[in-house]
């Protein structure tokens, strides 16, 4: 069976020792085989290289108010406390006993004595449960009673300073002697545990520590959450005729604008970028680089070098041998593929030195595509998230286009009215069509032309 062929993933493992040519032109020299997949076939490859990073416990404080990525838990979460802790108070009021009420009308209100006052606060420190001062009532006797203060055993129910001759609470104003009451009242109490009793589930491992989680961790009684480590990924551009950003191109040069647009993405998916810029051509160059950084990442990111040029040194670095001499030179599982889709044809992945490497095609459209389509979902799974991609979101085309037989399509498009989109053409491959893009369609192979008023599933980007 001819692995080129194949689309069995496990044919193109190791497929340097079986050392066939490149189907590609000018593939003279490379030793891994080239295979055909679907973007789910690659993509399912890809996921294969990463597992959710170790747990580590991080502050509330710094889940907050830290990076912009979430994280993910790690673990599940239960709670330390009863949320309420304690039966409190919903409104400013008068804390009676409803039985005093029950006769209450406009007509014939009831007068009841004013004998305490219970504040937010607890009275003695530490022991929140405890009755407050002003705890003491007999019948026909009400207690001022503020919102969250804890409510005395003897009370069942809260009536709102409004409800009540008073009307409002005056700062500074003695307490009314009595008040007049003319309706019974609800309770207004929010009940101990009522929300989350000790040992309920506040969150699932796999949540993502939103605004919403981190304060309800809080309010369980907790000060740090288990969370997956943020994953490093190396980021490096390969070619000869780059130059870093500042420096002006010479003739034949260009600005290597791919680190940057990459690492951005890294930082996107909730990554560390570690950006490590462009990286001449040569092997002995990108083995130096790939040795240096390879400890140090969970990933690496490389774009350029994995197309069919006589250049194309990813390709041929990753299809080559590592130096078994040094430390955890493990085998080589590289797999040098055609995928179906546009742009993004050619892919990489392997490890270098045990760490995964996606090599992405130096193109700044395939690049980007690639990334969101293969890296973004690794870096996700590597941060703990379950689902290694958000869902694409559905759209209605304004404007026709054309898509490539037995290619998925990731076209930019830009949002038309409420529902639509139109694509960014005819130019979509440029870098200009991304700038504009507000997202990116995602054309299924079988389908060749895009129709006005066709449904269209779009991949939101930043
Ligand atoms: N004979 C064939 N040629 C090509 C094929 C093929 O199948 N047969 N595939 C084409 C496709 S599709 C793509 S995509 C590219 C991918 O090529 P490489 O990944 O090898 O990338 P390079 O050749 O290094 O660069 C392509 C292009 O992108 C520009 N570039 C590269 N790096 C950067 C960077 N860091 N910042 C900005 N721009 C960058 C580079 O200058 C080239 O213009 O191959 C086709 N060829
Ligand atoms: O597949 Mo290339 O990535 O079309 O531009």
């Amino acid at each position: 069976m001819d692995p080129r062929a194949s689309d069995d993933l496990t044919e193109a493992h190791g497929a340097r020792d079986r050392a066939r040519p490149d189907d590609g032109p000018g593939g003279a020299g490379v030793s891994a085989a080239r295979t055909a997949h679907t973007v789910e076939q690659y993509r399912d490859h890809v996921l294969t290289l990463v597992s959710p990073l170790a747990a580590e416990q991080v502050g509330l404080d710094e889940l907050a108010t830290g990076a912009p990525a979430l994280r993910v838990l790690a673990q599940d979460v239960r709670s330390l406390l009863d949320v309420p802790r304690f039966d409190a108070s919903a409104m400013d009021g008068y804390a009676v006993r409803s039985t005093d009420l029950t006769t209450a009308s406009a007509a014939s209100p009831v007068t009841l004595r004013v004998v305490g006052d219970i504040a937010a606060a607890p009275t003695s420190p530490g022991s929140p449960d405890a009755l407050p001062a002003g705890s003491t009532h007999g019948p026909g006797e009400a207690t001022r009673i503020m919102t969250g203060a804890p409510v005395p055993e003897w009370c069942d129910a809260v009536v709102p300073v409004e409800r009540t001759s008073t009307r409002r609470f005056v700062a500074g104003a003695p307490l009314d002697a009595t008040i007049q009451v003319d309706a019974p009242s609800r309770p207004n109490i929010r009940y101990r545990a009522e929300d989350v009793a000790v040992g309920d589930l506040v969150a699932a491992a796999g949540a993502p520590t939103t605004a919403r989680l981190v304060s309800a961790a809080a309010s369980a009684g907790h000060a740090t959450l288990p969370v997956h480590r943020v994953p490093r990924v190396a980021v490096l551009s390969t070619g000869s005729e780059l130059v870093p950003v500042g420096t002006a191109p010479g003739p034949g040069q260009i600005p290597d604008s791919n680190s940057l647009l990459l690492a951005a993405c890294v930082r996107d998916a909730g990554g560390v970028p570690v950006r490590v810029g462009a990286v001449p051509d040569t092997a002995e160059a990108l083995r130096a680089v790939l040795d240096d950084v390879a400890p140090h990442v969970d990933l690496i990111v490389t774009s350029g070098g994995v197309s069919a040029g006589a250049f194309d040194v990813v390709k041929d670095v990753l299809s080559g041998p590592q130096d078994a001499a040094l430390p955890a030179a493990g085998p080589s599982d590289v797999l040098l593929v055609t995928v179906g889709m546009q742009p993004g044809k050619p892919q990489a992945a392997a490890r270098w030195r045990g760490t995964p490497l996606l090599g992405l095609p130096g193109n700044p459209v395939s690049a980007y595509v690639s990334f969101q389509a293969f890296v973004r979902p690794a870096v996700r799974r590597l941060a703990g998230h379950p689902g290694p991609a958000e869902p694409l979101v559905e759209r209605v085309a304004a404007e026709g286009w054309r898509s490539p037989a037995g290619r998925q399509q990731f076209l930019p498009v830009r949002f038309v009215g409420a529902r639509g989109v139109a694509p960014l053409g005819p130019g979509g491959h440029h870098v200009s069509a991304l700038t504009r893009a507000d997202a990116i369609a995602v054309v299924p192979s079988e389908v060749e032309a895009v129709g006005p008023g066709d449904t269209v599933h779009v991949m939101v980007i930043a």
